[in-house]
């Protein structure tokens, strides 16, 4: 099984041609200097942004090809990314069951939610709106409500930048194991090598 990747992002001053397929049963680091296009690389695979041409499909299902372009809302993935937002309106709870209800698998449980709330150290947040969050908090309501949606596919730029150490190491091998049991991939930026280290079964593509 396999994510299939072809982009060339050409900018006034920035180009990039990234073509690669990813074994879709690990987790995979896109390492690289600042500015060498990671985080554009994974809005694209999200939808998030469109080039005119270019290819990306995780094992047979095609989300663009050409002009053929499934939009951000209908891609079964997870992304979790810098500029990420939960809705201000609601609370956390809310943002999360918002994102359960239009979970897209049901060939996979869902994840129990009192068990995430714990691992993610966020009862207490629960009834707070995102205005009230630290950032930390922020990302891991954030990485929680992607787990609810139940995607295929997640990626996480730069996901948990904001979270302590330890509750990170906690946090990181709940996901390591949540991905393995599922055979669920993820694609994974972080500029913290102590954090990639951390990762097992990886693969790593280096864009330097
Ligand atoms: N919306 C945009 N419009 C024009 N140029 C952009 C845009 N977004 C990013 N760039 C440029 O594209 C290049 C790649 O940026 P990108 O954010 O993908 O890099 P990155 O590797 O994720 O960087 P960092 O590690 O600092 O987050 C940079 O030169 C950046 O200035």
């Amino acid at each position: 099984m396999t994510i299939k990747c072809d982009f060339n992002i050409k900018r006034a001053d920035f180009s990039l041609s990234f073509k690669t397929e990813l074994s879709s049963d690990k987790i995979t680091v896109i390492k690289g200097k600042s500015g060498c296009g990671k985080t554009s690389l994974l809005r694209l695979m999200a939808g998030l942004d469109q080039l005119p041409t270019g290819f990306f499909s995780l094992n047979n299902q095609i989300f663009q090809q050409d002009s053929f372009f499934i939009p951000t809302e209908k891609r079964p993935i997870g992304y979790v990314g810098q500029d990420s937002q939960l809705f201000p309106f609601m609370s956390v709870v809310k943002n999360i069951a918002f994102a359960q209800k239009r979970r897209f698998c049901t060939d996979y449980a869902l994840p129990n939610l009192d068990e995430l709330f714990a691992v993610f150290d966020l009862e207490h947040c629960k009834d707070k709106l995102p205005e009230q969050l630290s950032s930390g908090e922020t990302q891991r309501a954030l990485v929680i409500q992607s787990l609810m949606n139940t995607p295929k596919l997640f990626l996480f730029d730069e996901a948990f930048s904001a979270i302590d150490e330890y509750r990170k190491g906690i946090i990181l091998n709940y996901l390591m194991d949540y991905l393995a049991q599922r055979k669920l991939p993820a694609i994974y930026i972080s500029h913290d090598s102590e954090e990639v280290k951390k990762i097992r079964s990886v693969q790593i593509i280096d864009l330097d």
